[in-house]
């Protein structure tokens, strides 16, 4: 292989292997990194090509590469990253190697030479040349990294061989700082300039009285005063409602072996659970029409009872509690799960209507009206129909869409029933002070309310078997 080969040949494998051409290095003002005042830079190329030559040689080679091959390389390399562009070439040029007027034309052409350039100046390949490449290598490297790792100055950098140090300060440049004017923007403004001024001439006096009144209590606030009765606060213990321990409900007699435990009979001796009192839920729950138009509603051959409420109130789960058919009627954390109106036959006396839910549900606004307008359709003029079973989460009270709700149904003179569910997550004060609320002022005027308000967890089974009493009074006494 001749030189000239041998030279194409490495300087391929070296752009392969650094990925020379593929890489984005820093392409500033090469300019500004040289230094211009130091003889032999930019107007003496052929000075600097001897002296890099002879510096190169006088090194190790590197990674076990020939020294015309690496020297080649390394000064074209250098020549076209540092003198690129007008002036920088001119340097390698005038050098005269046949090896340097090769790659120049090979490389010649602006986005090869950049490429080039910038590749080199990230692989650093001038870190290898004597005193007066190093230095400058060594300012485009520590440039290099400044940018990289925004180091503000590079203080000494090692060659290759470990043996040459070159040592440089760089003028600290001057940073520019850019203040942005946003006029709203507290974080730009200095303490001195346009401090808001208090005029104290023109306080207005407030009357305390007046002032206390406007003072509206947040909800939250207005929820924690309620002074729950004390039958409530007693019915809430008694029926182990509320966020409670297993050892209470183990002191109570129930089971937590059992899924739901609180539905069962206390200190019942069997380790089963104990069979439902009331025959109607003993029934089997069958699913046998689903409507999503009142067209398709089926005829009201039996008494309904439907379960209402927003979406995720616990309506489905509600349904497979009392009946203990877990699984029957599919439930979901997401919310929005029934989408149609589900009629559930509970033996050949009762059935069981499973509403979609309102407000918040994974599903289309278009979509959730129409089911809305659907059960108000459904809760107002269904013949047959009971008992609806208005489900609240007691964590979160009655919304505005369940007092429309309420209100269409007083409307209609629809029997309903407000339910309070997922008792079991929120503390027992506060399942009291929600059933009162509920209770007290939103249903104390109201004519087609049934009394009294429910209370159930379907995890806990808290309340289920008063449910199923109060449901089962409904299905016993009703004529179609
Ligand atoms: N902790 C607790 N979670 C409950 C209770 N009841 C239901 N859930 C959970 O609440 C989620 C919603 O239950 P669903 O029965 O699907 O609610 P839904 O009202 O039918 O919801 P939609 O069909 O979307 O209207 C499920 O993840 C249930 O496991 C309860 O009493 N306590
Ligand atoms: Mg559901």
């Amino acid at each position: 292989m001749n030189q000239e080969t041998r030279s194409k040949h490495s300087n391929l494998k070296k752009r392969a292997k650094f990925g020379i051409g593929k890489s984005v290095g820093v392409s500033r003002d090469k300019s500004k990194t040289l230094d211009s005042k130091k003889p032999g830079r930019r107007n003496d190329g052929g000075k600097l090509k001897n002296e890099n030559a002879s510096g190169y040689r006088g090194k190790s080679n590197y990674r076990g590469r020939k020294e015309g091959e690496f020297h080649r390389h390394e000064n074209d390399g250098f020549a076209g990253r540092d003198f690129g562009g007008k002036n920088k070439r001119v340097t390698a040029n005038d050098a005269g190697s046949k090896f340097n007027r090769k790659w120049e034309s090979r490389d010649s052409g602006g986005d090869k030479r950049k490429k080039g350039e910038n590749g080199e100046s990230r692989n650093g390949f001038s870190r290898k040349y004597g005193d007066v490449k190093s230095e400058n290598s060594g300012r485009l490297r520590g440039h290099v990294e400044e940018v990289k790792f925004g180091m503000k100055k590079v203080k000494s950098r090692k060659n290759v061989d470990g043996d040459s140090v070159a040592t440089f300060d760089r003028p600290r440049r001057k940073r520019r700082l850019i203040r942005i004017e946003y006029p709203h923007d507290t974080a730009n403004k200095r303490f001195d300039d346009s401090l808001p001024v208090i005029d104290n001439t023109k306080e207005q006096k407030k009357d305390p009285d007046t002032e206390e009144e406007n003072v509206e209590m947040s909800k939250n606030a207005q929820f924690r005063a309620i002074q729950p009765s004390p039958s409530i606060i007693s019915f809430v213990n008694e029926n182990l409602l509320g966020r409670r321990r297993e050892i209470e409900f183990k002191k109570a007699g129930y089971n937590i072996e059992l899924s739901s435990p609180l539905d069962n009979v206390p200190f019942s001796t069997s380790s089963e659970r104990e069979r439902i009192e009331e025959s109607v839920f003993r029934n089997k729950l069958a699913f046998f029409a689903a409507a999503k138009v009142s067209s398709s509603f089926p005829s009201p051959d039996l008494p309904e009872i439907a379960f209402a409420g927003r979406s995720n109130v616990g309506k489905s789960s509600l349904l497979n509690s009392l009946t203990r058919q877990w699984g029957v009627v599919r439930t979901s954390d997401k919310p929005g799960l029934t989408q149609t109106i589900n009629f559930f036959n509970l033996g050949p006396k009762l059935c069981l209507v499973d509403l979609p839910g309102y407000g918040f549900a994974y599903a289309k606004e278009e979509v959730k009206e129409s089911w809305e307008e659907l059960v108000k359709e459904y809760v107002s003029t269904r013949e047959g129909l009971k008992r609806v079973c208005l489900l609240i989460d007691t964590k979160w009270g009655m919304k505005p869409r369940d007092h429309e709700l309420v209100d269409l149904m007083e409307r209609s003179k629809t029997k309903y029933q407000i339910v309070l569910t997922k008792t079991d997550l929120a503390f027992p004060i506060d399942v009291a002070r929600r059933a009162m609320q509920i209770e007290e002022v939103s249903l104390k005027t109201k004519k087609s309310a049934i009394q009294p308000l429910m209370m159930v967890s379907s995890k806990t089974g808290a309340g289920i078997r008063s449910l199923r009493t109060v449901l089962s009074n409904v299905s016993r006494f009703a004529r179609l």
